[in-house]
């Protein structure tokens, strides 16, 4: 793979925090995830201000609403450019459809299928009769068939996607080093596992950002691909 396909997870809640450390680690990643945590905390304007450090950015806000709702959102969030947006596949078809719809010309639109935080107990608690892993298939082929641009999955089961989504655009995050700390992650691989499985970028947070050293950790986590 020729670029970095490591996007960081800014999940920080100061924003000169999260600027400081994006600066530090810039050569090291391919892009910056500014997901809930951040956007709930410093809005447009955070994002503007991480935008200067010159990566692209990556706006998980996770949209899920009825589609007027959500293609709202989407055309709200045009001026800030982002490279690549997140809603929740299991708002439907029409959703998918018309957030993709709104979005802006050079934003992907990736839809999240089954939270790597979720394994297959948490799946029959929520009332889904499906593995975790058959479940994000399944919303993987509905996000395919409304024409958004790929999907959020585990490492665990975007192989299986990529074979059926040959030119999907596929973001795996619970991603941990193999010593790493999974925390409240449970669907997890290695960066490089999903890399080879056929991840287009990986999403990494903690691992770099909680990490004594987060250049070291960012430049060994880039070495191992
Ligand atoms: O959409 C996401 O990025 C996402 C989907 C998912 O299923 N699991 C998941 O962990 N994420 C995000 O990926 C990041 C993972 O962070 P770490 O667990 O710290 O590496 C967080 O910002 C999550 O919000």
């Amino acid at each position: 793979m020729n670029h970095n396909p490591i996007y960081v997870a800014l999940d920080l809640p100061r924003l000169d925090a999260a600027e400081a450390l994006a600066r530090r680690i810039k050569d090291h990643v391919g892009g910056i995830k500014l997901g809930l945590e951040f956007f709930c905390a410093h809005g447009h304007h955070g994002v503007h201000e991480l935008a200067k450090v010159g990566l692209p950015i990556f706006l998980d806000l996770k949209l899920h609403d009825i589609p007027n709702t959500v293609a709202g959102a989407m055309q709200a969030i045009h001026v800030l450019q982002p490279a690549i947006v997140t809603v929740h596949a299991s708002g439907g078809r029409a959703m998918l459809e018309d957030a993709k719809a709104a979005a802006g010309e050079h934003t992907k639109v990736v839809a999240v299928t089954v939270l790597t935080s979720l394994d297959d107990d948490d799946m029959s608690a929520i009332g889904y009769a499906n593995r975790a892993s058959d479940q994000a298939l399944r919303l993987a082929e509905l996000a395919h068939g409304a024409g958004v641009d790929g999907i959020v999955c585990s490492g665990h089961e975007v192989g299986d996607i990529r074979r059926q989504w040959k030119d999907g655009y596929f973001v795996v995050p619970g991603l941990r080093p193999a010593d790493g700390v999974l925390g409240d992650q449970k669907r997890s691989v290695t960066p490089r596992a999903a890399r080879d499985a056929g991840a287009s970028v990986l999403v990494i947070g903690r691992p770099i950002t909680r990490a004594e050293d987060p250049v070291a950790a960012a430049r060994a986590i880039e070495g191992t691909l």
